[in-house]
């Protein structure tokens, strides 16, 4: 199947659990969508049955076809959406570099390396203009959405018209776009908590309960903003979707990737076992030491986050990271935005 020149048409590349229900979601709103994968199986199940391995016992509408050719999902594309694993990134999109043109890009990519978040990779790797990517980041569980359950995200671009350009092409009845210009505070808020819920997720799998879920999201919310403020963001938007909004639905539920990669090593799986075990990327075990790295090099306090790097890299059991938690010196309560709390 080929895509329509039209200017409804949109071109994903990634065609995992997010990039096929987000195909969902334009193809709700209005739009013919054509998805990129390296996986074979994956196009002969879109464009032969209108399923997907990745989002099990969904029947995604006709208005979406899949290819392996990437030159193929983005030349008849008016708009195009980044959905690969942030480790991905650079070596899916470099084929595309310098031939995007003017039009507009989404990332839905939640990771930061070395030191870079994935709106600057993706700008450098596909040659973009400055403002041409937009980002799009809130409490977004693929399954919940492929069931056309209400939900709420953020796009944020410097030049708000663009976010609102996206905004148009996505709105639909049950999925509804807010606005921002604080690129870096939603990128910041998606990786996060998705080391968050590492630790919270483990907390559980220990069997441990509401209240210190509730501790680590608080502390957690702390770390986020501390972290958001050194680098310029906007202290609200850590109040909002892409902060407290994204962080409380990543630790609180079995459908994320990362609270589940969390619980398997509270119940007592090794990293490599959890990796094993977990159904799709989980971005938090991927980009815990950069995160970690980007806030010493700013002199911003993270002990979760150095727990958790604690836990992924330097075999810590869960148990020793909660006692080292629970030893620290005390604490002024409330979110200090001093960047040493
Ligand atoms: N799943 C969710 O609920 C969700 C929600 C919001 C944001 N996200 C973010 O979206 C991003 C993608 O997550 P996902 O859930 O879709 O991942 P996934 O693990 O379900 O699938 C990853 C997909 O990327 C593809 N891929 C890997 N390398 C590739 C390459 N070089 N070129 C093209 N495709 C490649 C794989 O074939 C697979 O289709 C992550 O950063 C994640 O944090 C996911
Ligand atoms: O499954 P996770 O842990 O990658 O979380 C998915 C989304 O980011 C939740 O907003």
């Amino acid at each position: 199947m080929t895509s329509q020149n039209n200017s409804r048409t949109v071109g994903i590349i990634g065609a995992g659990a997010w990039g096929t229900v987000f195909a969902q979601v334009l193809a709700d709103a209005g739009s013919q969508v054509i998805l990129f994968t390296p996986e074979p199986d994956v196009v002969d199940s879109i464009n032969g049955y209108h399923t997907s391995r990745y989002v099990p016992a969904v029947t995604l509408p006709a208005q979406i076809s899949a290819t392996g050719n990437l030159q193929e999902c983005v030349e008849g594309a008016k708009r195009i959406v980044v959905a690969v694993p942030s480790h991905a990134v650079e070596s899916a999109l470099s084929p595309l570099f310098g031939q995007i043109g003017d039009r507009e890009v989404l990332s839905l990519v939640k990771g930061v390396r070395g030191g870079e978040f994935m709106s600057t990779i993706i700008s450098r790797t596909l040659g973009l203009a400055e403002h041409q990517l937009s980002v799009l980041s809130g409490p977004n569980l693929a399954i919940e959405i492929a069931a056309r359950q209400p939900a709420n995200t953020v796009i944020a671009n410097p030049d708000l018209e663009r976010a609102k350009g996206w905004a148009d092409v996505c709105a639909n009845a049950y999925f509804r776009p807010y606005l921002s210009t604080d690129v870096r505070g939603c990128e910041i808020g998606g990786i996060v908590k998705n080391v968050i819920a590492l630790a919270v997720g483990a907390s559980a799998g220990m069997g441990l309960g509401t209240n210190t879920r509730s501790a680590l999201i608080t502390r957690g919310l702390a770390e986020m903003t501390r972290l958001g403020m050194a680098m310029g963001a906007q202290q609200e938007t850590f109040l909002g979707l892409a902060g407290i909004g994204d962080l409380v639905t990543t630790c609180s539920s079995e459908l994320s990737r990362n609270f589940t990669f969390g619980s398997n090593l509270g119940k007592g799986l090794s990293v490599s076992q959890a990796k094993v075990a977990s159904k799709g990327v989980a971005e938090g075990a991927q980009c815990c030491q950069d995160v970690l790295d980007l806030a010493n090099s700013l002199g911003v306090e993270m002990p979760i986050t150095e727990a958790v790097v604690d836990v992924i890299h330097h075999g810590h059991s869960a148990r020793q990271m909660g006692e080292r938690l629970l030893g620290r010196p005390r604490k002024m309560d409330g979110v200090s935005l001093q960047i040493v709390d």
